[in-house]
């Protein structure tokens, strides 16, 4: 890389590939190719500052509103090390591969998945793998799958701002992501680095998504905030976000998710999210 003064190269380390003495250089590119049987529209990411906000719980809903509507829809499960897109649609059936690529696995409801505990003999296995080996099954996950005339393909992020995360930012051809949060004040603090990070990596950002925003209770029709007051309203106003919606707590996701069927969800209440044509 160029650093952008010609004035003194000693002791650079750039200094034997050549960086051009000082001349502006172009970033480097490095998006990986999708497969040349693949077709996608829109590649987008859903991503949260801190594990546990229910990322792969949104993930599975906005493909699901998708599909629903009459898309073809595909999840990437980049989650590497901690994949729950599988278990949440209930898919036992392993991923296939061949010389010419590897294929998704169809959800109950035709939605395209891959996920690394597709392709693991135990889905209790775990993934000790380090960061650049995981960054490349994301890529893999990326170039080397089929994904066959996607409409919506949905990336469930690692979480948080790691090595996998600026891989996947890198590497794949976001539209836009999708950040999901929690009302809790550390998980907003959190937020703010999602932001800056999309920022950063020039992504723009489709909306937020807070989950776990109150419980609606049955018995005398209250709204409790189970996890304190939220704080999103300051964040989107200092960022210029959209809020997507608020979800609520819901012991319906948490069975459905527990019992491997979210797609038998009657309303996934992101129904009127809009996603780029
Ligand atoms: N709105 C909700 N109401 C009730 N349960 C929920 C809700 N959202 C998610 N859950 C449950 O919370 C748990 C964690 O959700 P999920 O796996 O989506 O989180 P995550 O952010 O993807 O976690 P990780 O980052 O660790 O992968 C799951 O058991 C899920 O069913």
């Amino acid at each position: 890389m160029g650093c952008g003064s010609s004035s003194d190269c000693g002791g650079c380390p750039s200094q034997s590939s050549g960086c051009g003495g000082g001349a502006p250089q172009q970033p480097q590119d490095f998006t990986a190719p999708l497969h040349e049987l693949s077709s996608v529209k829109h590649v987008i990411g859903v991503v949260s500052g801190k594990g546990g906000v229910g990322k792969s719980s949104v993930t599975s809903l906005m493909a699901i509103t998708m599909a629903r509507k009459g898309y073809k829809v595909g999840i990437l499960d980049a989650d590497i090390t901690g994949p729950s897109i599988p278990k949440i649609f209930g898919i036992k059936e392993k991923a296939y591969a061949d010389e010419i690529g590897m294929y998704p696995v169809k959800s109950k409801g035709g939605i395209d998945v891959m996920s690394v505990n597709l392709l693991l003999e135990n889905d209790t296995d775990p993934v000790l793998w380090r960061g650049p080996i995981l960054g490349n099954v994301v890529k893999q996950f990326y170039s080397d799958v089929i994904w066959k005339d996607i409409d919506y393909l949905f990336v469930d992020m690692p979480p948080g701002t790691g090595d996998v995360a600026i891989t996947v930012y890198q590497s794949l051809k976001l539209d836009g992501i999708i950040i999901v949060t929690s009302p809790q004040d550390l998980v907003s603090m959190i937020v703010e680095k999602a932001v800056k990070m999309a920022d950063l990596m020039q992504v723009p950002i489709i909306g937020v998504v807070e989950n776990y925003s109150y419980f609606h209770c049955p018995d005398n029709g209250k709204d409790y905030q189970i996890f304190g007051e939220s704080h999103i309203e300051e964040i989107l106003q200092k960022y210029g976000l959209l809020l997507l919606n608020r979800l609520p707590i819901d012991p319906t996701i948490a069975n459905l998710c527990d019992k491997g069927d979210i797609e038998a969800i009657e309303k996934t209440n992101l129904e009127n999210v809009s996603l780029p044509e």
